[in-house]
């Protein structure tokens, strides 16, 4: 039996999307496969004077709407089919946000817990080397996803600016604010998401007072469990890779926060603070309102989709839902405000970053976090209208609006050349 692979399940959300639409079949002709994924093999000094080796990949996925986009993954059970999933998704969220942009992805497989400092700055800085020609500030603009960082971001961009003899910080986003990251790139993905629940709560007759359990505890983790509890949401229930915590009443999100960052696990916190023990693959089934899961991707499948409590489930991990476990939610009634828009704040604010460097000239906070909510609150407004007229969920709407932007592109480039670089 042939396995059916991640990007065989994505690509279910094309077809979907184009039964609501009608587009040239060159059109999905075209977004059925990524235009190129170069991969290549990784050597670097440790610190004890070996070598050692490691699979990197970069996809770019489709790039006629723009460069191609997307942040690079360091994960021991990176694919290559998850890049070009990951990168098939960035090409639908910056199309679902109208930025102007492609999409792309990168990833190498590592586990960098078990890397030093200096080890991973090699393995960033060679990285570069190796992709150096396929990344560049008006063709693939790289960013941080999981298990990278500001402080990655920023040795790529040192690495890059050394290649070409220039400064170039639009290389790259999610950079250090010391080298040209933009401010409220931090909190990015999480506020995007938050702006969208806030401004649907009235359509979606959610509470003031919601318990949220959230899966994954990182960057997008953290900071919708701060941005929620800052509203007087209560976070009853949180995970990451080595546990999860519970409580009724509400976690105390400044242990939790300590415990990360001390580079300890949220169960680390059980018995401070009413924090109980939780088995990890129960937090999905968590007695909540919201779910956030911030992790990876197929965290809820056909196994505990049925055990699902809450009534709204805000996607900030990329494909956190498998196809099968959509259709047991939708039955169920929850809602579930997609991926592609939930968690698109993070690019939204790297294509502000990659603005400024470009102009070099700087931006406000308050500047970033308005146009961040005024574009959240537009494309989110226009896809769950799009939904209700039609009948159809928030995700089959979100694909169907980025969909129909993609096409015109497409079809705007005209016959005879089918890749724009
Ligand atoms: N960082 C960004 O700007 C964006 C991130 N995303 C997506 O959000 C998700 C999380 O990314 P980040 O927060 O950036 O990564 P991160 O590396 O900061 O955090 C990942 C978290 O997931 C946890 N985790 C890993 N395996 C787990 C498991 N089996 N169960 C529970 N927790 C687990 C880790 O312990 C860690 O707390 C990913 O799907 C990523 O693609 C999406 C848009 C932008
Ligand atoms: O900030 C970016 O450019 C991309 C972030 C990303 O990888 C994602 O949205 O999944």
């Amino acid at each position: 039996m042939t396995e059916v692979s991640l990007l065989d399940h994505a690509l279910v959300r094309l077809d979907e999307a184009a039964a609501h639409l009608n587009i040239d079949a060159d059109v999905i002709e075209k977004l059925k496969y990524p235009r190129e994924t170069t991969k290549v093999r990784l050597m670097i000094r440790m610190d004890d004077g070996s070598r050692k080796s490691f699979i990197a990949w970069r996809c770019r996925y489709d790039d006629t709407r723009g460069p191609t986009k997307g942040g690079i993954r360091y994960h021991p059970d990176a694919t290559e089919d998850e890049v070009e999933t990951l990168a098939f998704w960035m090409t639908f969220k910056c199309a679902v946000m109208n930025l102007p942009y492609g999409g792309g992805k990168g990833a190498v497989q590592v586990d960098p817990r078990q890397l030093s400092k200096a080890e991973l700055e090699r393995l960033s800085r060679s990285y570069v080397k190796a992709f150096s020609r396929i990344i560049g500030p008006d063709r693939d603009i790289p960013a941080p996803d999981v298990y990278t960082n500001a402080m990655i971001m920023g040795w790529m961009e040192d690495e890059y600016s050394q290649i070409v003899g220039q400064s170039s910080p639009a290389v790259i986003t999610g950079k250090p604010i010391a080298l040209g990251g933009s401010l409220g790139r931090g909190d990015a993905t999480a506020r995007g998401g938050y702006y969208l629940v806030r401004h649907l709560a009235s359509d979606l007759g959610l509470s003031d007072t919601m318990r949220v359990a959230i899966q994954g505890f990182g960057n997008a983790g953290q900071y919708i469990a701060s941005l929620m509890a800052a509203d007087g949401h209560k976070i009853v229930a949180a995970s990451d890779s080595q546990g999860a915590v519970y409580s009724p009443n509400g976690l105390h999100v400044d242990l939790l926060l300590e415990a990360k960052a001390q580079g300890h696990s949220v169960a680390s916190t059980i018995g401070q603070g009413g924090h109980e023990h939780l088995d990890a693959d129960k937090l999905v089934g968590a007695d909540c309102d919201l779910l956030v899961p911030s992790a990876l991707e197929n965290m809820i499948h056909e196994g505990n989709a049925g055990s699902v409590k809450a009534k709204l489930i805000l996607e900030l991990a990329n494909g956190p839902i498998t196809t099968e476990a959509d259709e047991i939610l939708a039955k169920k009634g929850v809602v579930v405000l997609p991926d592609i828009l939930a968690n698109a704040g993070g690019v939204t604010v790297s294509y502000f970053e990659w603005v400024q460097n470009r102009q070099g000239f700087y931006w406000t906070l308050e500047e970033i976090h308005d146009r961040l909510r005024t574009i959240m609150e537009r494309e989110g407004r226009a896809i769950w209208n799009l939904s209700r007229e039609k009948g159809i969920s928030a995700r089959t709407a979100a694909y169907v609006h980025a969909l129909g932007r993609l096409a015109e592109a497409i079809e705007a480039h005209g016959t005879q050349n089918f890749f724009v670089s």
